[in-house]
């Protein structure tokens, strides 16, 4: 837990990561800092190549940086062993992959419960809390499939029900919905705003614009550094706006339908999403 509330949830100083030997060798980041708060929902975006997953691994303890400090919540992690930087993962940080990992040989319901093994946690308390997120990802018939029965976005929905059944206070999400519909993109992007309205800190890598809308502060990287960050404050346009249907039932009904697969059959018509720009009106400030 952080000393006092003002100690950012993550602060880098100078980090460095660098691939390759001699001439080959390159800054994939380069003398980052960055200090990011408790409950802010950060959007890094930037060209391919720029250091944006580099950023996300590291901040994730998947990979480590040559050089500069890594805090977090406070405690430099830099000199953590491979197993203690695993436990912090798996108590802290949620992550979501764009290509989604899951286990063949499991089930659909033993692979999204899988990351409660590690807390300790019974069995049956385990596919419990994995059937009930699934529930919420409309793959609740899917619980007994093997991964390679569904389709590549129902794959992607049980990747991310995986990260969030632990949940973690940090979710970091690498283009969470490249692979996704439109429709499935909606609900995922709801569910991260759901859980940064709870308080979780938010750390989203895309290359799609309209998915910042989501974001409290936009990061652009290239060539391995900051290239801007922008904090941008959401001010509710009025009382009847803070009433944002948190009840996913209420949400899906403002979900524009995406065009049926072959796994997802026809749902009846549903109401037009309401345009976000009614709800709230945005301030854009440089930080
Ligand atoms: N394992 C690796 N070995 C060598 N170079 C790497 C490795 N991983 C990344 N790089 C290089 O580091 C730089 C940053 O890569 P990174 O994947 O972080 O960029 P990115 O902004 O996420 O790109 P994209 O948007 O295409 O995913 C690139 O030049 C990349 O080629």
């Amino acid at each position: 837990m952080p000393k006092n509330s003002t100690t950012p949830v993550i602060e880098l100083r100078a980090l460095t990561k660098r691939y390759g030997i001699g001439d080959a060798e390159h800054n994939a980041l380069d003398t980052v800092n960055l200090r990011i708060d408790r409950g802010e929902f950060i959007a890094i975006m930037g060209p391919s190549g720029c250091g944006k997953t580099t950023l996300l691994n590291v901040i994730g303890l998947l990979d480590r940086a040559d050089a500069g400090d890594y805090l977090l919540d406070g405690k430099p992690v830099d000199s953590l062993s491979s197993k203690q930087h695993a436990r912090i993962r798996s108590q802290q940080i949620g992550i979501v992959f764009q290509s989604f990992n899951l286990i063949n040989r499991l089930s659909v319901l033993e692979n999204v419960a899988l990351p409660l093994t590690y807390k300790g946690i019974g069995r049956t308390k385990r596919l419990e809390a994995a059937s009930a997120i699934l529930k919420t990802f409309h793959l609740g018939e899917r619980e007994y499939y093997m991964p390679w029965q569904l389709s590549g976005g129902q794959m992607q929905r049980v990747a991310i029900a995986r990260a969030l059944v632990n949940q973690p206070s940090i979710i970091l999400a690498d283009e969470p919905t490249g692979n996704l519909d439109s429709r499935s993109s909606h609900v995922i992007m709801e569910e991260l705003s759901d859980l940064h309205k709870r308080g979780n800190t938010i750390i989203m890598v895309t290359h799609n614009p309209s998915l910042t809308s989501y974001a409290s502060r936009v990061i652009k990287m290239l060539d391995g550094k900051i290239a801007s960050d922008i904090k941008i404050k959401v001010q509710l346009a009025d009382e009847e706006s803070v009433s944002i249907p948190l009840n996913r039932k209420a949400r899906e009904e403002q979900i524009v339908p995406a065009e049926p697969t072959q796994d997802d059959p026809p749902k009846k018509a549903t109401r037009k999403r309401k345009p976000r720009k009614s709800a709230t009106k945005k301030k854009v400030k440089a930080s």
